[in-house]
């Protein structure tokens, strides 16, 4: 893993291409790419600290091809430029004496409860690598890249998840509920947005707060149910010690799952060491990163610990991070 350059527009574009629809983050637009890509070396090349808008793009590379094969991203504080909606699902509970009956109804607000949250997503593997391992390091490279520069980020992360998409490309939850006030499709306000940010749900989205049992079933249906194709990725954050807080998606309905940044497991089990020696293969396999800013990478690598704790690395990755004997490195375990 790496930090992206203006040179991955191209592979970026590819693997836009395939993701279906709805990955807000990652849309097949050179442009939007382009952009995020002149954000990421902005913030790569800021030296002043503390919490800015800050974009980083990372990818993932084989590094026996030199072959960008996935990507993810960091968002250091959301809500900056536009306001951050989400769906709170809440209940107002009411009881008739008279009736004998009690009502539990569900009610979607309008919140920005979770602005200056930092965000990350954008997360894609091409289809080819998957369920070997790889996915799990493109999330996690995140969270050891935030623990690194600790005093760019605030304490609270989230990752939104896609909401059930069918097959004609609709969203149920669109057609039952946004898509009313806006007079475009799903897909059109998707690319819209994606586009051109989303300002212009903060002046169609109405305000008050919905009752669920208004809307259509299958819009109900789907109130915070991730796309089947996003489970693997609700599956590592869960892992990664996020929880479901009850925030949905406004416009697809898809949950947005939160965590606290110094609890993400990676976070609290990363450790800063020194590398005492390199060794040809075998150890432990976990997540190895060093390196700031555009220096920063990260792989898998063989780690084999002796008894006065001195750190041994295998040479493939030592390699690949470019490290030699006596220089700092950051662990993690788990993987
Ligand atoms: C998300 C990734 C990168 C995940 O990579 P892989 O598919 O290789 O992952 P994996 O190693 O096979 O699986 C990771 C974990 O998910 C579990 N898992 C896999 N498929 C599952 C399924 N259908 N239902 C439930 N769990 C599932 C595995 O058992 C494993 O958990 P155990 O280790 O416990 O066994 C990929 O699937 C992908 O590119 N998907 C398409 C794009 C996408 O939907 N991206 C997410 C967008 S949402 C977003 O960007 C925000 C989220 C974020 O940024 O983190
Ligand atoms: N509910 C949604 N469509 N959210 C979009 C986010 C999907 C994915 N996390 C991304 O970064 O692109």
């Amino acid at each position: 893993m790496r930090t992206a350059r203006a040179d991955d527009l191209q592979t970026l574009y590819e693997m836009a291409k395939l993701t279906g629809g709805g990955f807000t983050n990652l849309p097949p637009d050179r442009a939007a790419l382009t952009a995020k890509l002149e954000r990421t070396e902005q913030a790569l090349g800021r030296q002043d600290g503390g919490i800015k808008d800050d974009l980083i793009v990372l990818v993932l590379v084989n590094t026996q091809t030199g072959q960008v094969r996935g990507t993810c991203q960091i968002f250091s504080t959301v809500g900056q430029n536009w306001p951050f909606y989400s769906y709170r699902l809440g209940v107002l509970t009411q009881h008739s004496r008279e009736l004998a009956r009690t009502f539990r109804a569900q009610m979607l607000s309008l919140t920005t409860d979770l602005e200056g949250s930092t965000e990350v997503g954008g997360l894609f593997l091409h289809p080819r690598e998957r369920a070997e391992g790889l996915g799990l390091l493109l999330a996690r490279s995140r969270y050891l890249y935030i623990r690194n520069h600790r005093d760019r980020f605030g304490d609270r992360v989230i990752a939104e998840l896609r909401g059930v998409i069918d097959e004609a490309g609709g969203s149920p939850f669109w057609d039952g509920l946004a898509g009313r006030f806006f007079g475009m499709n799903f897909q059109e306000a998707d690319e819209f947005n994606a586009v051109n940010g989303n300002q212009f749900i903060a002046d169609l989205m109405p305000k008050t707060p919905i009752y669920t049992a208004m809307l259509t079933d299958s819009a109900r249906a789907v109130i915070g149910l991730p796309h089947p194709n996003g489970r693997a990725a609700m599956r590592m954050l869960e892992t990664e010690g996020f929880t479901n807080a009850g925030y949905v998606d406004i416009f697809d309905g898809g949950p947005t799952m939160v965590g606290q940044i110094d609890q993400l497991r990676t976070v609290a089990q990363a450790r800063d060491v020194t590398l005492a020696a390199i060794h040809d293969k075998g150890g432990d396999k976990m997540l190895v990163s060093t390196g700031l800013l555009a220096d920063y990478r990260c792989t898998y690598g063989y780690v084999q610990e002796g008894e006065d704790g001195s750190i041994s690395l295998d040479a493939a990755s030592a390699a690949l991070l470019q490290l030699d004997v006596g220089q700092a490195f950051t662990m993690a375990g788990r993987a």
